[in-house]
């Protein structure tokens, strides 16, 4: 049985789901795409192939050998996209939810039968139907949980909008002792640089009290000043709408002091070890093209 633990983004990395790459498919047709950066992509005739993603996600879980941690891995589906395992479920304390996931995703939770077969039924939760949330949206933060949502009322026709409010209200009830905020997202079906798919595509906390943050992801300003209440804007690294769209903030934490970052993120890993983190670059931008990167590819299962 899996002991689940997650209480952070940040606390030492034990057990973990990475996502594959293996069998991604063809590239998506222009219609099939369900992000604007994959659509700009395939316009462009710059769509990654499997062997490169697969190659990144090698160097990924390279990582995780050389620290230790326990790594899952998703059956493989054929032709099917199983990248980004963050959004189909995720673990608060010691439950496992299963998200409502875009319906052209939902085959993705089937395949990680095998983890969900070691933990304890009682703690796996699964929500109504009209309740939306995907995991990219959820973010643990001890005493609270921050959720990236989208709360005006055409969010039906936002193919990018994954967290409605219900979603939020499920979580809320849930843990009726976590203070749980909520952020209402940027969204745009077709410019990346316009869209924050998901509250990990603009925030991340990193250590023990800073956070990656852009200012322009969040469609109201005074729940970013949440945010900066309560980290401290010395402690927050503000990151530009171009390199929000490089996806400098979905780098991953295997610890409160080592971060798994992309090579090509210069500003960022100096501002890492300049505070003292250890960062272990590697290369993801072939990935990066598909919207998602190191956090979106990985389901912590537990933490110390
Ligand atoms: N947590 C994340 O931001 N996940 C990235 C998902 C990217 C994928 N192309 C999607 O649109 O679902």
């Amino acid at each position: 049985m899996l002991q689940l633990n997650v209480k952070n983004e940040t606390a030492r990395l034990r057990a973990v789901v990475l996502g594959t790459a293996t069998s991604n498919g063809p590239t998506p047709t222009l219609e099939e795409a369900y992000d604007p950066k994959s659509l700009e992509h395939i316009k462009a005739g710059t769509y990654p192939v499997e062997r490169d993603m697969v190659n990144e996600m090698e160097a990924f879980n390279k990582v995780f050998q050389k620290y230790d941690v326990k790594v899952f891995r998703p059956e493989i589906i054929q032709d099917y996209n199983q990248i980004f395992t963050r959004d189909i479920g995720f673990v608060i304390d010691d439950k496992f939810i299963k998200a409502n996931i875009l319906p052209d995703r939902d085959r993705e939770l089937d395949a990680i039968h095998e983890v969900l077969d070691q933990i304890n039924p009682q703690n796996i939760i699964s929500a109504p139907e009209e309740v939306h949330f995907e995991g990219g949206d959820v973010m643990l933060w001890n005493d609270y949980v921050f959720i990236g949502t989208y709360k005006r009322p055409d969010y039906k026709s936002h193919i990018t909008a994954r967290t409605n409010k219900e979603g939020v209200e499920f979580i809320r009830d849930l843990f009726p002792n976590k203070k749980v905020l909520s952020f209402d997202l940027v969204k745009s079906k077709v410019e990346p640089r316009d869209n924050a798919l998901h509250l990990d595509c603009c925030f991340q906390p990193v250590g023990l009290d800073k956070a990656i943050i852009y200012k322009g992801g969040f469609y109201d300003e005074a729940e970013y000043s949440e945010l900066v209440k309560i980290f401290g804007m010395e402690n927050l690294f503000h990151i530009e709408r171009e390199e929000m769209y490089h996806m400098f903030s979905n780098v991953f934490s295997i610890s409160p002091d080592v971060v798994v970052s992309e090579k090509n993120f210069t500003r960022l890993n100096q501002w890492l070890r300049n505070n003292n983190f250890t960062v272990e670059e590697i290369p993801y931008a072939e990935i990066a093209k598909q919207e998602g990167l190191l956090r979106c590819s990985t389901l912590p299962l537990i933490r110390d």
